[in-house]
């Protein structure tokens, strides 16, 4: 893990306060110890330049680099820099220019052969990741085109898309899913409206949505809920308990749970943009199969249906382990956890500028550049896992 932690450094660390872009990244690690990462690098970095916003134009429109196949010139200097990346992409690009080139491929040949995958997107403030991640009212985003891709490929069923949401804000971790505080007016609808934190969703009306959130007896509704830990599972490593995950079938569920993360990442905050310019966002699709018998790892999770009978489920594993000190089900959930594979997205923090917002009312805020490390090492152990 310590290489990897190295190896994501080094890859993002060229970048840094270069230029006025953002740089994504794409990473994979092994979901089963010991699995050997495909031949190639895991780890594969595009550099993209944002057009200039009409504030800056109105400034100078002089741009301060150039892109030369996969390199960008920094030409700022009396001696011209250069930056050697994967991909290139210039200010005239799109996101879904972006992902076709960069993204789709080796995210659908990492998920085929059962690797965790990481987009990450990294940069100064303003470069352009939100852009990049969530897109924009005119423009879809990489995370919205991928989970879109995911949905229309699996016609037929026979995978499950799980998402959560947290965000990384001032060493917090805090569960953007998670249901906040309901008023008492609305307590008896919740009691009357339990149901598992995975369960699927469906349309429209914000309340429905946060119905269907409410947790399950074993998480409490307050709003220090929403503020979790990272802890070592025997099995799968590091984890975050209790960070809800919401099974979506469609593009609309999907929409409504990036519509309610992002809600509640604003209502979180007094203010609203310097918050998410200083926060970590990670959008996590799980994705296990339906189909197969969960107990005979490993599992591809190619986007072709198993021609294997497809009734094996956790109930059959719970036969199996029936012997186990663990209550069978519990220990049959959590192989199928371990099968599983988690694509992420990361929109990092704005990597600079945090002079500026260290003002008397900013200088308590861990998250300024000096403890940015810590915060950076939390969110590689939850990529990592
Ligand atoms: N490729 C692009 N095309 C058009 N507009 C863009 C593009 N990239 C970014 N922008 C615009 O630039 C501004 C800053 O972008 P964005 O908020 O995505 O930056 P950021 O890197 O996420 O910043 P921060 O670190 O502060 O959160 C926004 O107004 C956004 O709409």
């Amino acid at each position: 893990m310590a290489h990897r932690l190295n190896q994501l450094r080094t890859s993002t660390s060229t970048t840094h306060d270069q230029f006025l872009s953002s740089s994504t990244t794409l990473t994979s690690s092994p979901r089963t110890p010991g699995k050997k990462i495909p031949k190639g690098d895991p780890i594969v970095t595009g550099i993209r330049l944002r057009p200039f916003l009409e504030r800056e134009s109105a400034i100078d429109d002089t741009p301060a680099v150039q892109i030369f196949e996969n390199n960008v010139i920094c030409t700022q200097n009396s001696r011209p820099q250069i930056f050697k990346f994967t991909n290139c992409f210039d200010a005239s690009s799109t996101n879904k220019y972006v992902y076709d080139g960069m993204i789709l491929d080796i995210q659908l040949s990492f998920i085929d052969i059962g690797y965790n995958t990481t987009v990450l997107a990294y940069g100064q403030t303003a470069s352009g990741k939100s852009h990049s991640i969530f897109g924009s009212p005119s423009e879809e985003g990489i995370l919205s085109l991928s989970i879109h891709d995911l949905i229309t490929m699996n016609a037929k069923n026979h995978l499950k898309f799980e998402l959560s949401f947290l965000e990384i804000y001032n060493e917090k971790v805090t569960d953007l899913l998670a249901t906040p505080p309901l008023s008492a007016d609305t307590s008896n609808t919740k009691s009357a409206t339990k149901t598992s934190t995975t369960s699927s969703f469906s349309k429209n009306a914000r309340t429905h949505i946060l119905n269907k959130l409410v947790p399950t007896s074993n998480s409490n509704n307050t709003s220090s809920s929403r503020t979790l830990e990272i802890r070592e599972h025997p099995l799968l490593g590091p984890y975050v308990p209790d960070l809800k995950y919401i099974q979506v079938k469609s593009k609309e569920d999907f929409q409504n749970v990036l519509n309610l993360g992002n809600q509640q990442r604003s209502v979180a905050s007094t203010n609203a943009n310097q918050r998410s310019s200083r926060s970590h966002a990670i959008f996590t699709v799980k994705i296990s199969r339906t189909d197969v018998p969960q107990s005979t790892a490993p599992v591809r999770l190619s986007f072709k249906p198993s021609t294997t009978n497809s009734s094996t489920n956790i109930n059959k594993l719970a036969t199996l382990t029936s012997s186990s000190k663990k209550s069978a089900k519990q220990q049959a959930q959590e192989e199928i956890d371990a099968q599983a594979v988690r694509l992420n997205f990361v929109d990092l923090a704005g990597s600079e500028k945090s002079q500026q917002y260290n003002g008397p009312q900013g200088k308590n805020d861990r998250f300024a550049v000096g403890s940015l490390p810590q915060t950076i090492f939390r969110l590689f152990i939850i990529l990592l896992i």
